[in-house]
Order: C-alpha cells, then sequence, then structure tokens
C-alpha cells in the first residue's frame, strides 16, 4: 500500500533574530504560518531506502544523499530498531532555496509517513529528536501548524491564527539560508542560552478574533533577515515594492531568510487578483495565490 503525504511550504509572518548561541547558531522568535502550497511525498514500505524525485522542481534538488527526505529516515533509523523504510517519491513543486522551508517540509512529512507505516506516535521523542537533527526548520512542519517558534526552531507554542488569504512571490533566485546570517553579522557568545524564554511575549488576538486583529499585531512585528537578505539578493527589494504596490495589500514582509517575500489581503478576490497583475508584470516569477493558516 502507498503511504500519501502533503509538505506545504511555511511562512515566517514575523522573525526577529534575538542573539546568536555560543555554537554558532541564532535564537529565534518567529510566527510561523503554513500556506495552501506543498510537495507531495509517497512511501511505498519496503526493505529498501531510495528516494526519486519528480515534478517541475526535481531538476533543482534531486535525489541524492543529502537530500532532507532521506537526511531525516536515516535518522530515524538510527533511533527506531528495525525501522521500515521504503521507496519515497518526491513530486518537487515549491522552489528551493527559497525560505519557505520546502526541503524542511519534505524531511517532516518522511517522518509522518514513517511514523505511520511503523505505528510511532506523531509525538514519539525520536521522531521529534530526528527532526531537531534534520535541520533548524523541520521540527515546526512535523506539526505544520501555526505557532510562536523559539530557540533555534525547536520550541513551538501554538496560535490561534485564523485563515489570511495571501499571495506568496519567489523571484526564483535561491538564497542560500547560511549566507543570510552571515551577512548579519552577530558574533557567536551574543546570547545567554535560554535568553528567549525570559522575553517578554507580545500579545497576539484570542482565538476567533478578527483577521483585522492579526494584520495590527503581525504589522507591529518585523523580519531581522530582511536587511541582509537584501545585502545578499536585492531583488527581494523589488519583489517587496511589487507586493507593496499591489490593491488591498495589507502587510507585505519576506519569509525567512528569502527570497520569498507574501502579502495579506483582507479577502480571496483581492489576493486572485494582485497574483494575476504580478504575473502579467514578473512573468519569470513563481507567484502563488492562496491562503496561510
Ligand atoms: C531562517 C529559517 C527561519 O524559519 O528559515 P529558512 O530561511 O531556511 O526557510 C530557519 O531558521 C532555517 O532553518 P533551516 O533551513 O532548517 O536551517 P539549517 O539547515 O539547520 O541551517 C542552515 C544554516 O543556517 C544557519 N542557522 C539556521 C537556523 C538558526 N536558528 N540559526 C542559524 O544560524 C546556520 O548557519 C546553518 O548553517
Ligand atoms: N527535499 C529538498 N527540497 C529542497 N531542498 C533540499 C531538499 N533536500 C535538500 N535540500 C537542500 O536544502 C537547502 C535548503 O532548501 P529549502 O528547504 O528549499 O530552503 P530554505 O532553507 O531557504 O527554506 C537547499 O540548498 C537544497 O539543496
Amino acid at each position: 500500500m502507498t503511504l500519501r503525504d502533503e509538505a506545504r511550504a511555511k511562512v515566517n509572518l514575523t522573525l526577529r533574530v534575538v542573539g546568536r548561541r555560543p555554537d554558532g547558531y541564532h535564537e529565534l522568535e518567529s510566527v510561523v504560518a503554513f500556506a495552501d502550497c506543498a510537495d507531495h511525498l509517497t512511501l511505498q514500505p519496503g526493505a529498501a531506502l531510495s528516494l526519486t524525485t519528480i515534478g517541475p522542481g526535481a531538476q533543482d534538488c534531486g535525489d541524492s544523499a543529502d537530500n532532507l527526505v532521506l537526511k531525516a529516515a536515516r535518522l530515524l533509523g538510527e533511533r527506531v530498531p528495525d525501522l521500515t523504510t521504503g521507496a519515497f517519491t518526491l513530486d518537487k513543486h515549491l522552489p528551493v532555496a527559497a525560505g519557505i522551508g520546502g526541503g524542511s517540509a519534505d524531511a517532516a512529512a518522511a517522518l509522518r509517513l514513517l511514523a505511520r507505516a511503523n505505528d510511532l506516535a506523531v509525538d514519539d521523542p525520536r521522531l521529534i529528536e530526528a527532526a531537531r537533527l534534520t535541520g533548524a526548520d523541520v521540527p515546526v512542519c512535523l506539526p505544520s501548524k501555526p505557532c510562536v517558534m523559539t530557540g533555534v526552531g525547536e520550541k513551538l507554542s501554538p496560535l490561534p491564527l485564523p485563515r489570511i488569504p495571501a499571495v506568496m512571490v519567489n523571484p526564483r533566485v535561491p538564497v542560500a539560508t547560511k549566507d543570510v546570517f552571515t551577512a548579519l553579522g552577530l558574533k557567536p557568545g551574543s546570547l545567554a542560552v535560554g535568553a528567549t524564554d525570559v522575553l517578554a511575549a507580545p500579545a497576539w488576538p484570542e482565538a476567533g478574533a478578527p483577521l483585522a486583529d492579526w494584520v495590527v499585531a503581525l504589522e507591529a512585528g518585523t523580519n531581522d533577515l530582511e536587511p541582509p537578505a537584501l545585502k545578499v539578493e536585492p531583488v527581494v527589494g523589488t519583489v517587496l515594492e511589487a507586493l507593496r504596490a499591489t490593491a488591498g495589500v495589507q502587510l507585505a514582509r519576506m519569509s525567512g531568510s528569502g527570497a520569498t517575500c507574501f502579502a495579506l489581503y483582507a479577502d480571496d478576490a483581492s489576493a486572485r487578483a494582485a497574483a494575476d497583475a504580478l504575473c502579467a508584470a514578473h512573468p519569470g516569477w513563481w507567484v502563488h495565490a492562496g491562503s496561510l493558516s
């Protein structure tokens, strides 16, 4: 029997860099949501672990041993004796190295499929450990639910975010996360470990609050990686300008380390119209109209 799952794109609605740990990793505070665009992963359970990558993005990410799907499966196999793995097929649609965690979402989907094939609970500590070791963004992609993410990405606190009409744009220029953190220029050790825990968390709207309240709260945030990303890849500025010029835009910001940027709208029709205008003006860009939740 073939098992299937979706690897939904992650969007950092806000992203604050709190500091840099002595080991070089950065502590973050980020409101994370998930989009209705995704890669598709299947698993044919069996003896040998393998990966075939297909779809429009296959040539950008490949199926070599360093693919995050295989990395996650190997890390889980090191923790679960006699783990049944099998043949994965990844139908790759999301832009690669784009600040929307496509590879992390694929890895998380692989772990969820392996959990199903092996009757493991989704909150099994071995699954969560394998996620954390695969990459900083993989733990948040395991549940793929809106949350406040802290630490280097492993601490998750659920958030009652409503469905938000949105447009996502990637200029089809890959940006390496490491290069953006380097351009930020923080010295290792510019933070006491655990400092994110003692920072006052902003008061987010209650469950059921109107979208307008969320937009006001999110507007008060930033993405601290925008300035260094603009240095690494100035086209991010062009994308933000284009999104901010669309009719009905409520908020436009970069996601993660870029170069994908998103804009929020009050309704689906405005998001659709904005996406159509962006596609006409920039036929080379990847543009997705849909929603975040
Ligand atoms: C910045 C974020 C925000 O959600 O998103 P993306 O832009 O990648 O989508 C993530 O923290 C990215 O997570 P992920 O892409 O999984 O990071 P990893 O593979 O673990 O690390 C890539 C590189 O980024 C840096 N890195 C990553 C996460 C973090 N909290 N601090 C860091 O300093 C490290 O230099 C590391 O070498
Ligand atoms: N399944 C995968 N999909 C995308 N990228 C992958 C995958 N496996 C490994 N990678 C590598 O991970 C890096 C980060 O990719 P991705 O997750 O798309 O971007 P980001 O970290 O900006 O959100 C890329 O350089 C890519 O080569």
